[in-house]
């Protein structure tokens, strides 16, 4: 009562769940802590390439913010003999005190720790390698209780070397960069901190590869969920309360892993998906329903900030309840390689700019590249194919489309299988962001909001 501090803690287990406070204090003070400390612990995550400084065991270290001076004491004690209990609480009880000045609270309190929470993921972004996790054990989990295994996640694809339409990149790559700046806008407009694409299209034509982009350009993990070995409604919760924030959780081909048609129908799923089928009431599939309470439902709240992406070769074959405006925030149809797309595959693989290329032959493809309906993945198999010898590149690549499109004009398929649907959706996804960013607007006349429970 007469001391001229307060103490804070910040333990590093809240109940049994891990308090990420504790984390970014750990991470924050690891990169302010000076060298000439006489005792320093050193680790270095799984999956990190950096070592990382910390706090000793009780030691404690000083830091200024805004000119006022704070200690912190990272604290390690015993725990007491454990009584029984699901999973075991580790051995050591750790967490970290903060001590300030009375008078210093509220400034320390409003800015200081959130400025510790914002540094730390910094810090944690450029230095750990994304991860990518699939859960592909059939529903065991492992030796820490964990159902998803993870491995580095070292894919090259950003929205740099993406083939496709300029402007349409660069409404994801805003929408993306709205969505992980909106934490304001989330929280004063009382939506979950999630968001959902779907990306549609036929094979090879870079679904993976944006969810790659994606990943790489916002610094995410990727949690890949393998549908098929998911037993049960119930399951796929589970594996939703372990994903991370700031994650990206993938269900590719979801017409195939799942027969998410016709959700009252109560038809049988084929046998090669028997473990997915309708709503059947005994636990032990998974249902429409329960994906969509997975995306949507209060569960899916259960952390933040985490973008869901499906992705599938067949939109018609998808359940309406799964495409109505709002489920997916955003429908985007990858396609066929058009002009823009294919320059920018020239450039990915040969290094050519537009003005490398022979005018004429530039012509040409511009004039057949859309007839030939040729998927990225096709155009760059011929470029690689060629890639020692890039004048031959162009032209086997040109001979390529001239051939192709002569065989599409005849059979005079549709490019895009919803062409209409599209330019709705499109529509409508405008309007919506329309709105969004009138409400970001007015974000910034009123200023960030005074979030902190002051006491
Ligand atoms: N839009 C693109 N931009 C750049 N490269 C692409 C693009 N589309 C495909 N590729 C190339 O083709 C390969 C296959 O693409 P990707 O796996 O992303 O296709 P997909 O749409 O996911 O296909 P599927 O429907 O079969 O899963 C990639 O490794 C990439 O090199
Ligand atoms: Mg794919």
């Amino acid at each position: 009562f007469f001391s001229s501090h307060c103490y804070y803690d910040i333990t590093e287990l809240d109940g049994v769940n891990t308090n990420e406070l504790y984390n970014a204090v750990q991470i924050y003070l690891s990169s302010s802590i000076s060298i000439s400390s006489n005792r320093l612990t050193l680790t270095r995550a799984v999956n990190s390439s950096t070592i990382t400084f910390g706090l000793s065991n009780n030691d404690s270290i000083v830091d200024t913010f805004n000119n006022v001076t704070v200690l912190w004491e990272h604290v390690v004690t015993q725990r007491q003999t454990q009584t029984f209990a699901w999973r075991p609480l580790p051995e050591e009880k750790r967490g970290f005190t903060l001590r300030i000045k009375k008078k210093d609270k509220i400034l320390i309190l409003n800015s200081y720790l959130e400025f510790i929470v914002e540094k730390a993921n910094e810090i944690r972004r450029k230095s750990q390698d994304r991860l990518l996790y699939t859960n592909t054990r059939g529903g065991s989990l492992d030796s820490r209780g964990q159902p998803w295994e993870s491995v580095p996640f070292k894919h090259p694809s950003t929205f740099e070397t993406l083939a496709m339409d300029p402007t349409k990149k660069q409404r994801i790559m805003n929408d993306l960069k709205d969505f992980a700046e909106g934490q304001m806008f989330y929280e004063r407009t009382g939506r979950a901190w999630k968001r959902g694409y779907l990306l549609y299209g036929p094979p090879g034509t870079g679904k993976s590869s944006m969810i790659a982009a994606m990943a790489n350009y916002l610094g995410y993990d990727i949690y890949d969920l393998e549908l098929t070995e998911v037993h049960s409604n119930s399951e796929l919760r589970k594996l939703l309360m372990k994903t991370s924030s700031k994650s990206i959780i993938v269900i590719e081909d979801i017409d195939c892993s799942i027969n998410l048609t016709n959700r009252n129908s109560g038809l049988k799923t084929s046998p090669e998906h028997s473990n997915l089928g309708e709503e059947s009431g005994n636990g032990d599939t998974i249902t429409l329903s329960g994906l969509l309470n997975f995306t949507d439902g209060l569960w899916s709240c259960c952390g933040s900030e985490r973008i869901f992406v499906f992705t599938s070769n067949h939109i018609e074959r998808l359940d309406p309840a799964l495409l109505r405006s709002g489920r997916m925030d955003m429908h985007v149809c990858m396609s066929y390689c058009d002009f823009s797309s294919l320059k920018i595959l020239l450039r990915n693989y040969l290094g050519y700019e537009e003005e490398d290329v022979d005018d004429e032959v530039l012509k040409e493809m511009e004039s057949v590249v859309e007839k030939a309906e040729m998927t990225p993945a096709d155009v760059s198999e011929v470029l690689i194919k060629n890639r020692r010898d890039k004048e031959k590149a162009v032209r086997e690549c040109l001979v390529e489309l001239k051939s192709r499109g002569e065989g599409c004009v005849k059979v005079g398929k549709l490019r895009c299988q919803s062409g209409n649907l599209r330019e709705l959706e499109i529509m409508e996804e405008e309007e919506k962001r329309a709105i969004d960013s009138q409400n970001v607007d007015d974000e910034v006349k009123t200023g960030p909001e005074d979030n902190f429970c002051k006491d």
